[in-house]
């Protein structure tokens, strides 16, 4: 129970809860959540360290840290995460834009200038942030966000029309597997999707299995158990024909699955080149592979 008369007491109270709880960065996320529920930027929190918090902000940031003891992120709590540099709405229907996925933007970005006009398609939008933030990397780039969710969807579009390129997005509620595009001559096609298997998802955190949509995690495309690449085998050849010639596949996947995706969009004959591209931890992250010309 925080019982805290200044914004000091309360950062203290808060940091203690969340330590006693075992969640990561207990200091950080006290400090966050305290500046969110009183309409602070987090430095400010250090300015203000003896003002007196009023009895409703008290039990709204003990609401916060209750239910971030219990393992709810802090994107969820906040509404809101950042992605390559850009403030993005989230919610339980989305997955939290994760740092490692900003690498498929740096990637568009060796392959395209600025001033590129280009048609896009982002397969799995969830919060919109891949086709948003392409769209606002490159004011020439036109293209359209698929999404089974229609909860993300409404989230994407949001994130769309907050950032002022809706015009240039087009939020589709689709299968990525299906013909959503079927005269399309696609420049480019991002994709992060659920590539997360059976076995590697009974061992991840609360954090994730309580409160992450699985369905953004895990492939439900193959019958029995995923082993996470379902996603993968189904776009590689889908992909290779929705693109111009020349035209860029970029997909993000997890660490372990590098060979598989190589030997998977290897035996797509439309393919003239497949790269396995790694993190800044050094591990198998993303692909980029080019229709030949
Ligand atoms: C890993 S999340 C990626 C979200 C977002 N692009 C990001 O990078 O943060 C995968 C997304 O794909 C969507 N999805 C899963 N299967 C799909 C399918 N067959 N067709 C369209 N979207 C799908 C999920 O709803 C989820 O939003």
């Amino acid at each position: 129970m925080i019982q805290a008369t200044t914004v000091r007491d309360c950062v203290a109270q808060a940091r203690a809860r969340l330590e006693q709880a075992g969640v990561d960065s207990p200091a950080l996320s006290a400090e966050i959540l305290t500046a969110h529920v009183l309409g602070m930027r987090r430095l400010d929190i250090l300015v203000h360290a003896d003002k007196a918090v009023a009895a409703p902000d008290l039990a709204r940031i003990q609401e916060c840290v209750e239910r971030r003891a219990a393992g709810e992120p802090v994107a969820y709590l906040l509404g809101e995460k950042e992605f390559f540099g850009y403030d993005f709405y989230v919610d339980r229907f989305t997955l939290v834009p994760r740092p490692e996925t900003e690498l498929l933007i740096e990637a568009v970005q060796s392959i395209f200038p600025r001033d590129a006009a280009f048609q896009f398609a982002d397969l799995g939008t969830g919060s919109g942030c891949i086709a948003v933030t392409l769209a606002l990397e490159f004011p020439g780039a036109q293209g359209c966000a698929l999404d089974l969710s229609e909860g993300a969807l409404a989230v994407a579009q949001k994130n769309a029309e907050r950032h002022g390129v809706a015009s240039r997005v087009e939020m589709r509620h689709a299968d990525f597997g299906s013909d959503f595009a079927p005269e399309a001559s696609l420049d480019l096609i991002v994709s992060n999707p659920p590539y997360v298997s059976e076995d590697e998802y009974a061992e991840v955190s609360v954090e994730v299995a309580d409160f992450e949509p699985k369905t953004a995690l895990v492939p439900a495309e193959g019958e029995g158990r995923s082993d996470g690449l379902e996603c993968v085998r189904r776009l590689a050849p889908h992909v290779a024909r929705l693109l111009r010639p020349g035209g860029w596949f970029l997909m993000e996947y997890g660490w372990k699955q590098g060979p598989a995706v190589a030997e998977i969009l290897g035996a797509v004959s439309e393919f003239q080149t497949v790269k396995i591209c790694k993190d800044l931890a050094g591990l198998d992250r993303y692909v980029v592979a080019q229709k030949r010309v």
